[in-house]
């Protein structure tokens, strides 16, 4: 099997990545591909280049990456199949012999810069941020001197990788900092049903129908669904236009969840299935007793019966 992950090496991917193969036991047989971008990595998946890809999705500071939101969606076809969790600890890595005071620009991906922020206004207060695809691109750019900027901000493995010197640190704003990441393949069988499980949709509303949103959200509440993380991202198809990346707690062959995904579907203008999959936290999913699967099947047998009764010959 030939996995992609957001390269080069030594991001906080990688990381996740090697977290993943240990858990199915591919440590030792599973072949890496750095991809350049998450785009790039799902479009490899795509072609069939790669067999699994692992992307950052959410985080506990900022929410929902929305590189990773927009290319799933668009891309429509592929499917998430396990997530894991991964603490980020930031170091400010410089080339040997720049101090802190000599930095005028740094350079990482978005989702670090939002998590070292008060060492930015501590420590780099007039330094200019410079975006990168990830956070060891920028410490790969600067070690090879092709940067324009003076330090790169990322984990402590990109900097040992690309022979950088650590300037300062444990530079994240909070210490529990936790980045959920995913692993995606081209659909194919849906992982096992474990009750610690969820549900990734893509929901695009009727914009003509007021309270659509709501119409939407009360599909879960009814049927006892909790959701996980809730963000709007606009189409691309002009202003006002957007459309829901919604983690619900449970799989969908779950009664109550593939009826909310039914009722869910009849009501919104598109719904995407990006898949069921087990919880990183294996926390199991308490379900009230109305909303078991035999008290879903009890209702439909009732029901079975009126009409079976009332059969006309
Ligand atoms: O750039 C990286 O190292 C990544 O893997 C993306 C990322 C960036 C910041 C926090 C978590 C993941």
């Amino acid at each position: 099997m030939k996995y992609g992950y957001l390269g080069p090496e030594g991001t906080f991917t990688e990381a996740a990545l090697e977290q993943l193969l240990a858990q199915r036991g591919e440590s030792g047989t599973a072949e890496r591909y750095a991809a350049i971008s998450v785009p790039d990595a799902l479009g490899r998946l795509q072609r069939g280049e790669l067999d699994g890809v692992v992307v950052p999705i959410e985080n506990s500071l900022e929410g929902g990456v929305p590189a990773t939101l927009d290319a799933l969606t668009r891309h429509g076809e592929l499917q998430i199949v396990a997530e894991t969790l991964v603490t980020v600890a930031f170091v400010c890595a410089v080339r040997p012999g720049t101090a802190l005071e000599d930095v005028r620009a740094f350079g990482t991906h978005p989702h670090a810069e939002a998590q070292v922020r008060s060492f930015l206004r501590r420590r780099l207060p007039a330094a200019e941020y410079i975006p990168t695809a990830s956070t060891a691109a920028a410490a790969k750019a600067l070690s090879e001197g092709t940067a324009d900027y003076q330090a790169a901000i990322g984990p402590a493995l990109a900097a040992e990788r690309f022979g950088l010197d650590i300037a300062e640190a444990d530079i994240g704003d909070n210490a529990d900092a936790v980045t959920r990441f995913i692993l995606v393949q081209r659909p194919g069988s849906l992982p096992e049903r474990t009750g610690a499980d969820k549900t990734t949709i893509v929901a695009g509303l009727r914009s003509d129908r007021s309270g659509a949103l709501l119409e939407l959200l009360e599909q879960f509440a009814t049927r006892g669904i909790t959701m996980s993380r809730l963000e709007s991202r606009p189409t691309g198809n002009g202003l006002g236009l957007y459309q829901f990346s919604i983690d619900l707690l449970g799989h969908v062959e779950e009664e109550r969840v593939a009826e909310a995904l039914a009722g869910a579907y009849r009501i919104c203008r598109e719904l995407r299935f990006l898949g069921s999959y087990p919880s990183a936290d294996g926390k199991i999913t308490p379900v009230e007793s109305l909303t078991t699967d035999t008290a879903f099947q009890a209702a439909r047998c009732w029901l079975d019966g009126i009409l079976e009764h009332g059969r006309r010959d």
